[in-house]
């Protein structure tokens, strides 16, 4: 897919600047190499947008060393800004997931704080404001993504001060005291006041930003605004707002309700054994996600024998993620060991306690999961959004299932008729496991259609419209 076209075209109207780019690379068996699209929200959002308004996306490809020459694809340039494998080691594994990552996640591990990496995060961030800077035509509108790329905003601003800019985070903002932790805090704040408008998942994020740029920056606040110079000694105006992401959730629902899904969805049920109760995790292998506090109390449960095997069986899906970072290391390993305890002390011959699955999955078949789940286990200790609670919500065309949803994800905010926990509280997380197990189907209904009702009328579509209607009017 795609075709190779010259770079340094400085035309187009709409810029996503992120991470990653929004297809994988894929080498087909005779050798010739195709990038697929990845599928995700926020491409599905973005692409009729990107289509209508010429719009280019710059990203790193996810391989070292290399990165293909700018080439069109459905619609939208895509160009590959390139990491070498040191880069990778410092900005990526090292300050975006070993410093940033923890930091910004109440810091439930320990953040490390190396100049080296910061150094690294400096350099990689100007070559993705100088690819910005190559490929955006005049005045045109450039959104920013994530924590990877927060100096971004006001290196671009240097370089094109007629862009309008947007920045999105995707992870929490913490408090300041969390914050203040970091020795290069205050240029990551400048970095970000270089954005027109800033969002956030919550609007404790944002409120977060707003005091550090009184207390770092000596700025003063004025609701969510706040009024910078810039270098050309002019005044302009930061917003900093929440836009709390969401799911592309008509293609959920109408995937979910295809005869394949729904006859993929028998066949699961079928090979598990037919069991009373399904419950159901699906998450990246991440600390933060809170899979371990989750499988403690499902242990708990099956020692007081509130639920046994074979009636019940737990599917944990643990998607491999940033594999040779240090935590995430540790964690496959206590995890691994966790759930290998679990099924050597309950399970039965051909019935395991818990279905521990180290893979990714397709699409369908992750639809096919939810609609045999009874019970969704979304128990993150910190998390931005979590859009697989809203997957599984919008996957419930049948108005079943249950949702147990940790209060410290964004998405509790939205779906309050989830059931809500402490994740840190096992006695409450079984308890309410087992509320969820065992609800009156009218009620969990009555639940279910209250969620779906919100997710279908706050979807990525929403999201990303309300973002960029805001932008439209910052510095109108
Ligand atoms: N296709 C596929 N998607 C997955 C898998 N595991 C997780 N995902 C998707 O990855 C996304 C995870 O988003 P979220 O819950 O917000 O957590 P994040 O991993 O921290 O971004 C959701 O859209 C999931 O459906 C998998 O095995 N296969
Ligand atoms: O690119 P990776 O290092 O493999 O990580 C995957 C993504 O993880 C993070 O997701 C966050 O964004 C979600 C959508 O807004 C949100 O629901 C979730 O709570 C966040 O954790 C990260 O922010 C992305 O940049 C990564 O690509």
């Amino acid at each position: 897919m795609g075709s190779s076209i010259a770079a340094g075209t400085a035309d187009r109207d709409f810029v996503v600047v992120a991470n990653r780019l929004p297809v994988d690379r894929v080498v087909r068996p005779d050798g010739e190499v195709e990038w697929r699209r990845s599928p995700g929200g926020l491409v599905t959002a973005l692409e009729p947008i990107m289509q209508s308004r010429d719009g280019a996306w710059i990203g790193w490809s996810g391989d070292v060393d290399h990165a293909p020459e700018p080439f069109e694809s459905d619609g939208m340039l895509l160009h590959a800004v390139p990491l070498s494998s040191k880069e990778v080691a410092r900005y990526y594994e090292g300050f975006s997931n070993a410093t940033l990552w923890p930091l910004y996640h109440d810091a439930v591990a320990p953040p490390e704080f190396h100049r080296s990496w910061w150094d690294t995060y400096v350099t990689v961030n100007r070559r993705f404001a100088e690819a910005a800077a190559a490929v955006a035509g005049q005045n045109a509108v450039v959104w920013i993504q994530d924590y990877q790329l927060q100096l971004v905003p006001a290196m671009l601003r240097a370089q094109r001060p007629d862009l309008r800019i947007g920045f999105f985070l995707h992870i929490p903002f913490p408090p300041t005291e969390l914050f203040m932790q970091l020795p290069w805090r205050t240029r990551i704040v400048e970095g970000l006041l270089g954005a027109d408008l800033i969002g956030f998942q919550l609007p404790g994020g944002a409120a977060n930003f707003l005091r550090l740029a009184r207390q770092l920056c000596g700025l003063q606040p004025h609701g969510r605004t706040v009024e910078v110079t810039d270098a050309d000694g002019e005044p302009r105006v930061v917003r900093a707002e929440a836009f709390p992401i969401s799911i592309d959730t008509k293609g959920m629902s109408d995937l979910s309700a295809s005869p394949e899904v729904v006859q993929r969805a028998k066949e699961l049920y079928s090979e598990l054994g037919e069991p009373k109760h399904v419950l159901l995790g699906v998450d990246r292998l991440d600390y933060t996600k809170g899979i371990s506090t989750r499988l403690q109390a499902y242990r708990e449960l099956l020692e007081d024998s509130s639920i046994t095997v074979p009636d019940t069986v737990l599917i944990q899906v643990a998607t491999p993620s940033r594999e040779r970072v240090e935590h995430y290391k540790a964690l496959r390993n206590r995890i691994e060991l966790q759930v290998g305890r679990i099924n050597g002390d309950f399970g039965t011959l051909g019935h395991p306690a818990v279905q521990y699955l180290h893979q990714s999955y397709g699409r369908d078949e992750l639809c096919a999961l939810y609609r045999v789940a009874d019970v969704m286990l979304v128990t993150p200790l910190r998390d931005g959004m979590n859009l697989v609670a809203k997957e599984y919500v919008a996957a419930r065309t049948d108005h079943g299932g249950a949702l147990v949803l940790s209060e410290f994800t964004g998405a509790a905010a939205e779906l309050r008729q989830a059931y809500q926990v402490n994740p840190h509280d096992i006695t409450h997380l079984k308890e309410t496991i087992v509320a969820a197990l065992n609800q009156d189907p009218a009620e969990g209904a009555r639940r279910m259609r209250a969620m779906r009702r919100h997710v279908t009328s706050h979807d990525v579509n929403h999201w990303a419209a309300s973002f960029l209607d805001s932008l439209r009017k910052t510095n109108a």
